[in-house]
């Protein structure tokens, strides 16, 4: 698939040390193919939006080169390159009616009145917004200037369309509503997308691909599935809620890697060799990597003890935390009718166990140590 976005080597810093996009020996490279909705996610203040902007040429990067469908874009104004960004603020002018703030963009063009038009009244329609030319900027509801903003950003037709938080502001339902809505423009369109979120559910719930940023660098590309499946790091496994790390002694048994901590030892088939690079555990969150019992007394490697400190229903499943002896949570998704089948309530015993080849084994790229950060 051909390229339609490329990041090569892109540094930023702010200030002399205060932050700094990209390491000293190596700055970002990402690649976004043709048609593809890509999303860049990570905490607060990591450098996402930075990054969109340096693409956008809203912000020049101290270094490197962004290139767009093949092309260097890097000196050129925002205004100069095949992008639109929508903001979180809508960014709209208030003065303006929806018709005229959807216009602006192509008049500033130099587009003819007589096409223009048609455009407009097009990319209204595709965000649902058909009839809402003449409306003035104070009659719409949040969920409708975000749909407003899109069109003014897609009636430009970009090559690529960069989203910068831009349902950060929706109630959760809208909120969904517009992911869909996005996924489905992207796909009628064929538009290229570079979508920064701090929501890690949406980024999965709309993504070919996701970017795992954190303190300025990538620290993971990959499906929405091969990261839960297969995170990289324990930064990335807990950002994402993929399950609950375990650190503690590490050790090579043979050819397999065993951590042991009180109560629980882990044991892996990963061939992930022992070296400098601290290492830690991942036990997956997903149901069918846990087995729970409530009448099982052997106890062995990937085997635990616990009481159940927590039981959430999420609609479709049950978010548990089992309790280990030494005040160690882990987190697991357990299906309704796993729960009724062992009876199952806050205080109830129970032994988990996992199954070797579904303990991972992960580079711990966390500073400190947060035992129970990954409870369900
Ligand atoms: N103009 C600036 N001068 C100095 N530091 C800045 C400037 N703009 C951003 N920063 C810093 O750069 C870092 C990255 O900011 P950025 O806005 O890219 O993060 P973000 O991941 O988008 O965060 P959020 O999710 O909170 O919007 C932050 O530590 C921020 O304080």
């Amino acid at each position: 698939m051909s390229k339609a976005l490329e990041c090569v080597d892109i540094r930023k810093q702010y200030g002399q040390v205060l932050y700094s996009l990209g390491r000293p020996e190596k700055g970002i490279d990402l690649s976004v193919a043709s048609g593809e909705l890509f999303a860049i996610i990570g905490p607060s203040g990591c450098g996402k939006s930075t990054l969109l902007r340096i693409i956008g040429g809203f912000i020049t990067a101290t270094a490197g080169d962004v290139l767009i469908g093949g092309k260097n874009v890097t000196n050129l104004p925002p205004h100069a390159r095949p992008t639109n960004t929508v903001f979180q603020n809508y960014a709209l002018f208030p003065h303006l009616t929806i018709g005229q703030n959807v216009s602006f963009g192509l008049e500033m063009e130099q587009i003819r009145p007589a096409e223009r038009r048609p455009r407009v009244v097009a990319a209204l329609d595709l965000v649902g917004l058909a009839g809402f030319e003449n409306r003035q900027v104070g009659e719409l509801s949040g969920g409708q200037l975000q749909r407003a903003a899109l069109a003014r950003a897609i009636v430009k037709r970009p090559s690529v369309l960069l989203l910068d938080e831009p349902l950060g502001a929706l109630d959760l339902k809208l909120r969904r509503q517009m992911q869909d809505e996005i996924v489905s423009l992207k796909t009628a369109l064929g538009t290229t997308i570079v979508h920064v979120t701090h929501d890690q559910e949406e980024a999965c719930a709309m993504a070919d691909r996701i970017a795992v940023l954190n303190a300025g660098v990538v620290l993971q590309v990959a499906t929405p599935v091969e990261l839960y499946r297969a995170p990289k790091t324990t930064f990335v496994a807990e950002f994402i809620h993929a399950g609950t790390v375990i650190r503690g002694h590490l050790s090579s048994d043979g050819p397999s890697l065993k951590i042991t901590r009180p109560g629980l030892t882990v044991t892996s088939t990963s061939d992930r060799r022992i070296s400098d690079q601290p290492l830690a555990a991942l036990l997956p969150r997903h149901g069918a990597a846990v087995r729970l019992a409530t009448d099982k007394d052997l106890l062995g490697d990937n085997e635990a003890r616990g009481r159940v400190s927590r039981l959430a229903f999420g609609g479709a499943d049950f978010s548990a935390q089992i309790r280990l002896a030494d005040d160690f949570i882990i987190g697991l998704q357990l299906s309704i009718e796993r729960v009724a089948e062992l009876g199952l309530a806050v205080g109830s015993d129970v032994v988990a166990s996992w199954r070797q080849d579904q303990v991972l084994v992960l580079e711990d790229d966390m500073q400190t140590t947060k035992p129970a950060a990954m409870a369900a």
